[in-house]
This record gives C-alpha cells, structure tokens and sequence, in this order.
C-alpha cells in the first residue's frame, strides 16, 4: 500500500501482576518510565502517539502523547486504541518492550506498506521441550519457529475489521498480527532484537536496568 498517515498505538493499560510494581507503564527504568521509552521510541516515525491506560489513570509525567481508557484485555485495548484513531497504518507497540531501535521500526513499517502487515519477530536459538508431569516430555522442532515480539504493524481498516469480528465472535488471541492472519490476511515476519524483550517479571526489570545505561548511551 502506499503511503499515508501513520500512528503508533500503544497499550499500557495492564496490571503488570507478573512484576508485581503495579502497571507496568509507570515503572522506571534508568530513571524513566516504561511508557516514556515506548513513546520516545516511536514519535520520530509517526505522525500521532495513542497510549491506552488502566481506568482512572494520567499519563507519566514527560510523555508525549493522547490518552484513552483500555479495556480488561490487552485485545480490547488495543481495539479502543485502533477506534480512537484515524491513521491509515498503525504501529501497535507493548508500552513494557522498553528497548525499540528506530531501525526496527523503519524495518517493520516498510514492510506493512509493502504487503498490509507486519510483526517483528525472533527465530528461535534454543531447544524446545514441551513440558509433561516429569519434566521434559517431547521435543518440539525449533526449525521455522519465531518468538512474536512488538511493534506490528499494518493498515488500520484491516486490524480494525479484525478486531471487530474477534468481539463479535468471542475469538482470543494474544497479538494483533495473530488476529490479522486469523482473518485471512499474509503477514510478513520482519527479524527483531533481543533486546526488544518484554519486561513481564522481576527478572526482566533487573535485566532492563542493566541494559539500559548501554542502551540511553548509544541513542542519537
Ligand atoms: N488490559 C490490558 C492488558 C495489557 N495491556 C498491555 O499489553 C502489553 C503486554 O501485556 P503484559 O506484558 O501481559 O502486561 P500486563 O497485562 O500488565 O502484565 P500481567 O499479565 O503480568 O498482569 C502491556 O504493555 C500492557 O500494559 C493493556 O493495554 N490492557
Ligand atoms: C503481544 C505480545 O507481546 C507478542 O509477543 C504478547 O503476545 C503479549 O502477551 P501477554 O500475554 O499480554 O504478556
């Protein structure tokens, strides 16, 4: 498709429970808040921010961007966010995936004007086991196995539709480029960063910290 209005659209209207800091968007890390590192990460690539937050709360303070209220899933916020704008391609980003390079960005955005949608996403390095009551139960071929990371990336009209008719017909799924190719839709795997990682527990929030004085350093 060719170009047209671009929006990032970012959910942070978790609970954060597996971290265990309240929602996450409001953690800091080196000193700013998850949410801030999203949004500072996307704002040179589109032409509008929209964050959805828990109920009853404000945007941290030094981010840039509109608010709306989420919803109780991460779909439904998601499906807020994409009725609150009217962008022709959307970027959705987790607000807790702190560490976006803006060639990733660039990188998934080409994609989904070339082909509609886009997801960046990880191969997968190490051996998998699916887990039965003892332990380690079967192995399960690595070969052409990505991890799904964020931002995915595609028209809105297409998510948007998608959205909707996952509401109607009660279908779940845990990401927006899943969602689009349950509604028919190819999606091109654009390779990603490990450092692109979501911060879920308290291991990763140390890892994050770590990280970041590497990471701020190395910024334009
Ligand atoms: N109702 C929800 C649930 C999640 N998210 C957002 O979706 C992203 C990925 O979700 P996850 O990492 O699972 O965050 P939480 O739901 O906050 O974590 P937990 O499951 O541990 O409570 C986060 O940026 C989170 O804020 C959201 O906007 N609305
Ligand atoms: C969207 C996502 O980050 C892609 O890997 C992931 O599916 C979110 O999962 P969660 O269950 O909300 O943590």
């Amino acid at each position: 498709m060719s170009a047209g209005r671009v929006a990032a659209l970012i959910p942070a209207a978790g609970s954060g429970t597996r971290l265990g800091r309240g929602p996450k968007a409001y953690v800091t890390v080196a000193g700013r808040t998850l949410l801030e590192r999203s949004v500072e990460a996307l704002r040179p690539h589109v032409s509008e921010v929209i964050v959805a937050l828990p109920e009853g709360e404000t945007l941290p303070a030094g981010v840039r961007a509109r608010a709306v209220t989420g919803g109780g899933t991460r779909q439904d916020s998601v499906r807020l966010l994409l009725e609150a704008s009217d962008a022709d391609v959307v970027l959705v980003h987790d607000a807790a995936r702190p560490f976006l390079g803006a060639g990733t960005v660039r990188a998934v955005l080409d994609a989904a004007r070339a082909s509609g949608a886009a997801t960046v996403a990880l191969p997968v390095a190490d051996t998998l086991v699916r887990a039965d009551g003892t332990g380690w139960g079967e192995r399960v071929e690595r070969a052409g196995l990505w991890a799904v990371q964020t931002p995915q990336a595609g028209r809105r009209d297409w998510l948007l539709a998608a959205h909707t008719r996952a509401a109607r017909e009660g279908h779940a799924a845990t990401d927006d480029a899943g969602l689009l190719h349950w509604a028919g839709h190819a999606v091109t795997l654009v390779p990603g960063e490990a450092t692109l990682f979501k911060v879920t527990t308290p291991g990763d929030l140390q890892l994050a910290e770590a990280l970041a004085a590497m990471w701020d350093a190395a910024q334009p």
